[in-house]
């Protein structure tokens, strides 16, 4: 597969444009076959200004502790909620604690992964994901970019808070990959309504702190229609020329991030990189895009990315919450006054994810491009 790989690589800068065309669908990425390569293909090796710079600084996180507010205290909600305010207006992360999660839930969560990822290539790509789609298996988006490709591996499936939605994600991943990933799919069904019941909570917390009524977004969010992502980053025998997920804010609304013990995720802020480092009992959670939108810009959607190391692969499951296709995102009244005009355009969450999968490879300037696109569109 390299070798093919690599020709297809040689023969991809030698054909006019329409057969390179066709020489890109055939690149595929399989790092079970590449880690045997002493040099990594030139797709994969970024721009010297966006190479992962040596040992990053530690980000220090606030970590947010919901037992209280879980449990309905009063003190400790406002506390709570006074934490997420500081940490929105700096840089848009926080990390959580006693979040109620069930740590076997967890666990399997981790362990899945490696049952579905460390399948064949072949069997992996029976839910590959076709273009301009979001759901389904991808590898480094070959065919979908041609340089600049992420050192990674993911599988991203839609979930459904909506009451008849119950076996949504079991059922999607039992139809791609058949009965013998049933178990698996019934874990990730329990990890999404997890991951949706705790993002509600958090989005209490959220309305609190912007000061805006405790249920507003609650309600904006209650049947929300959300994508799980699962990360997989091989091991990458060249760690200092590639990244495993490029610069980005997320087009989406509340990200709630786990990642396994190995770290790699990292956030711009004082304009550097920082590193988060891996802690098993908290969640990263950080603002996307869309929640910029709803809290006109009050809180800032922030930059980060993903490095790879050498020696082992690295896994993160990223709930990506997102609100039902008709949910209009505007502000509410109490954020918009003549001193807060409105700083983005009303729009719903199925025009931004088409333009993040149809028309603009997601960045840190996705939101301004995307109301550009829009203001253009209505011009
Ligand atoms: C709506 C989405 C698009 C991406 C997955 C979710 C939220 C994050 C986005 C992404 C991870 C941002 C970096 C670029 C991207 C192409 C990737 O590296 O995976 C983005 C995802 C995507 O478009 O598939
Ligand atoms: O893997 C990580 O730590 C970050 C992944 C990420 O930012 C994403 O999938 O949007
Ligand atoms: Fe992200």
């Amino acid at each position: 597969m390299a070798i093919d790989c690599i020709s297809n690589i040689a023969s991809m800068t030698h054909h006019p444009k329409d057969e390179k065309k066709d020489e890109q669908k055939k690149l595929v990425f399989d790092a079970s076959v590449l880690k045997f390569e002493s040099q990594i293909p030139k797709e994969f090796i970024w721009p010297d200004d966006e190479k992962p710079s040596a040992n990053a600084p530690e980000l220090q996180v606030p970590l947010i502790d919901l037992g209280g507010f879980l449990s309905g205290d009063p003190v400790a909600t406002m506390e709570a909620s006074r934490f997420i305010s500081e940490a929105c207006q700096q840089h848009g992360f926080f990390l959580v604690v006693n979040h109620g999660v069930d740590a076997k839930l967890l666990a399997d969560a981790h362990k899945y992964m490696d049952n579905f990822f460390l399948l064949p290539l072949r069997q992996k790509q029976r839910a590959q994901r076709k273009l301009g789609e979001h759901c389904g298996y991808a590898s480094s988006f070959t065919g979908r970019f041609s340089t600049k490709l992420p050192w990674k591996e993911t599988l991203s499936f839609r979930y459904s808070a909506e009451n008849n939605s119950s076996k949504m994600v079991e059922d999607y991943l039992v139809n791609k990959m058949g009965n013998e990933l049933r178990q698996l799919g019934r874990v990730y069904q329990d990890y999404c309504e997890a991951m949706s019941k705790l993002s509600l909570g958090i989005m209490e917390l959220l309305a609190i702190s912007l000061g805006v009524g405790r249920a507003h977004f609650r309600e904006f969010f209650d049947k929300n229609d959300s994508i799980m992502r699962l990360n997989y980053y091989p091991p990458c025998q060249k760690p200092d020329l590639t990244l495993g997920t490029g610069p980005h804010c997320d087009p989406t609304s509340l990200t709630i991030l786990h990642q396994d013990r190995v770290g790699g995720l990292q956030v711009f802020v004082d304009n550097e990189w920082h590193s988060i480092s891996p802690n098993f009992e908290a969640f990263v959670v950080n603002i996307g895009d869309t929640f910029m939108a709803l809290s006109n810009g009050r809180y800032k959607s922030c930059l980060h990315r993903a490095v790879v190391n050498s020696h082992k692969p690295r896994k993160s499951l990223a709930f990506f919450l997102c609100p039902e296709g008709d949910k209009v995102v505007t502000p509410p009244a109490e954020l918009v006054s003549q001193n807060s005009p409105r700083v983005y355009p009303d729009f719903t969450w199925p025009m931004l994810l088409e333009f993040t999968q149809k028309h603009y490879r997601a960045d840190m300037n996705t939101l301004q491009e995307f109301s550009n696109w829009v203001q253009q569109r209505n011009s």
